[in-house]
């Protein structure tokens, strides 16, 4: 399974293309165009945002509502495009130095300055386009396929912001997928308690009148795994591994931890590592799960528990110092618009990069070219692990 996807910021469109899911499987534009409105959503977004209203167009590997087993094609439209023909467009100019909007002051903390030295631009929007995180759209829209591969399996993923600002929620969180997904929905920052979620709202209030931005912890949890994702044999077949590459990979994160995380530094091997059961109705589970869902590479059957960090938005009103790469005179950046926090869209988005790692890893399990084949396989499996 792999899938590929193209486009800039303020181009036309963003394109994708998937390969490798199995032929029918339900899938409505409308299911992807309900999870790229979760993602455009969350307190603290800018401006750009009410520019958009993001909508899939299929142009691929579904007919009359199923996957055929052909490589699925989707576009999503950027509305911005239209403010952007003249400075975006793919014709050739005699001279690309008259373009207006020419960037040439890269911004402390985003892609602007490696990728003009990495590729030669002297017009660091050929960096900034692609290294913009509109591409996450994409991602979601595949993610969303992804989480409708698993749940026809038995497998939910829910999402949820942890921390925004020094700002915690320190709330239980619920065992219920369900549960978790209605009371975050309901959040303007996809928290599961209200008092963080003021404390959030005002940490990241407070950072936008100074000119600054705030980043924060996102939780995604997956429920109903088979025993066995993944493998101990490779350190590329190693699940966990996997997943941390996926969640690393959305823009701003700086960190991933499974289960109790980094808290593990400081806890004795007592406190950490779940104790096995057996019984014969459920087979083997673990009596807690501070693991996070994963022993040596592979599921355990246990949720699967990560969290990823997200650093602080780069862009920022208040100026941060840089040099000018045409002049090399310093300055200080001022900017058009940006978004201030993009934790809760971040958390959408790490669900659906999770969804994708888990999908994949079924594929690569259980195999199949029509989806029945696939419920079948992961049943027969489930029945072979509670009866092993
Ligand atoms: C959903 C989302 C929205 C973002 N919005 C902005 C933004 O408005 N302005 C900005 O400078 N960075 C934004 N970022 C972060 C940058 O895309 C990111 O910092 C940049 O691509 C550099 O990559 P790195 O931070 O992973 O090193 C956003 C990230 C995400 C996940
Ligand atoms: C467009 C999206 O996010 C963008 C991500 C982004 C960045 O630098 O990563 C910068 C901003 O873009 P603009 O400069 O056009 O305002 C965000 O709006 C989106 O999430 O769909």
């Amino acid at each position: 399974m792999r899938f590929l996807t193209a486009g800039e910021s303020h181009g036309p469109q963003l394109t994708l293309i998937i390969e490798g899911f199995p032929a029918g499987l339900a899938v409505n534009a409308a299911d992807i165009n309900e999870e790229l409105r979760r993602r455009q959503g969350g307190y603290g977004r800018g401006r750009r945002m009410v520019i958009e209203k993001d909508q899939v167009k299929i142009v691929g590997g579904i007919r009359h509502g199923y996957t055929t087993g052909a490589p699925i094609a989707l576009v999503i439209e950027n509305k911005d495009w239209k403010n952007w023909t003249e400075i975006m467009g793919p014709e050739p100019i005699d001279d690309p130095e008259s373009v207006k909007k020419q960037v040439t002051r890269p911004r402390p903390g985003h892609a602007d300055l490696n990728g003009a030295i990495k590729y030669g631009h002297t017009d660091m929007r050929n960096v900034l386009e692609r290294s913009s995180a509109r591409e996450t759209a994409a991602r979601v829209a595949v993610g969303t396929i992804a989480k409708l591969y698993l749940k026809a399996l038995g497998i939910e993923i829910a999402g949820r912001v942890v921390e925004i600002g020094g700002a915690r929620d320190e709330s239980e969180r619920p065992e219920s997928i369900d549960a978790i997904r209605t009371i975050t929905e309901a959040s303007e920052v996809r928290c599961l308690d209200k008092e963080a979620e003021e404390a959030m709202k005002k940490v990241i209030d407070e950072a936008k009148e100074n000119g600054d931005s705030v980043g924060g912890v996102v939780e995604t949890i997956a429920t109903g795994l088979p025993v066995g994702l993944g493998s101990h044999v490779h350190y590329d077949t190693k699940l966990d591994a996997k997943i941390a590459m996926a969640v690393m990979s959305i823009n701003a994160f700086k960190g991933v931890e499974f289960g109790e995380g980094f808290a593990m530094a400081s806890l004795p091997g007592s406190q950490v590592h779940d104790e096995i059961q057996w019984s014969k109705e459920t087979g083997y589970t673990r009596k807690t799960n501070r693991l996070g869902g994963f022993e040596g590479g592979m599921t355990t059957g246990m949720p699967v528990v990560v969290r990823g960090v997200m650093k602080p938005i780069p862009t920022l009103y208040k100026p941060l110092q840089s040099v000018d790469i045409k002049t090399k005179e310093p300055f200080a950046a001022s900017i058009e618009r940006t978004d201030n926090c993009a934790v809760p869209a971040a958390s959408v988005v790490c669900e659906h990069m999770v969804a994708w790692e888990l999908a994949v890893a079924v594929k690569e399990k259980f195999g199949g070219d029509r989806m029945e084949d696939v419920i079948q396989a992961v049943e027969a499996h489930h029945k072979r692990s509670v009866a092993f």
